[in-house]
């Protein structure tokens, strides 16, 4: 038997709940985020590539992968952005590191989707 606070923790409409707010923040990272939206047109090159190109089913799943995953960290690079901000409006040298390497962690993912990318479709456009 579950009481009526355990029906709200665990209840349908508490992930919907929770599924609108993750909504309203790909709405933010969208509007707000030149970056996502570069990394997003990126991924629709990638996919159209795959398409075009007949990429087997592992390199999908690494394709998928690497998509998601670059959406999610620079998901999370503006949420710490904003939470920097939050905490500290005016310049601190801290606020500086933790803006710069969750910048750096976007970058070092970037880099290494666009290497594993030319790994996978290079070959298949020269041949
Ligand atoms: N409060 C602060 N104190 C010190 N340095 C800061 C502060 N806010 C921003 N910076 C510096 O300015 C850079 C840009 O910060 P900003 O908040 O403008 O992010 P952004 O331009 O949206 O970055 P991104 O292009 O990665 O989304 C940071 O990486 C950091 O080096």
């Amino acid at each position: 038997m579950t009481t009526g606070s355990q029906e709200s923790k665990f209840g349908l409409k508490r992930l919907r709940k929770s599924f609108g707010h993750a909504w309203q923040g790909i709405r933010f990272v969208w509007s707000s985020e030149q970056n996502f939206r570069i990394h997003t047109a990126a991924a629709a090159v990638a996919v159209a590539l795959g398409v075009m190109l007949s990429i087997s089913v592992t390199e999908w799943i690494i394709v998928i992968l690497l998509i998601s995953g670059m959406m999610a960290l620079e998901t999370m690079n503006t949420a710490i952005e904003k939470a920097v901000d939050l905490v500290t409006p005016e310049y601190h040298p801290l606020a500086k590191i933790s803006k710069d390497a969750a910048a750096a962690a976007v970058l070092l993912y970037a880099i290494g989707a666009f290497i594993i990318g030319c790994i996978i479709f290079i070959p298949k456009i020269l041949s």
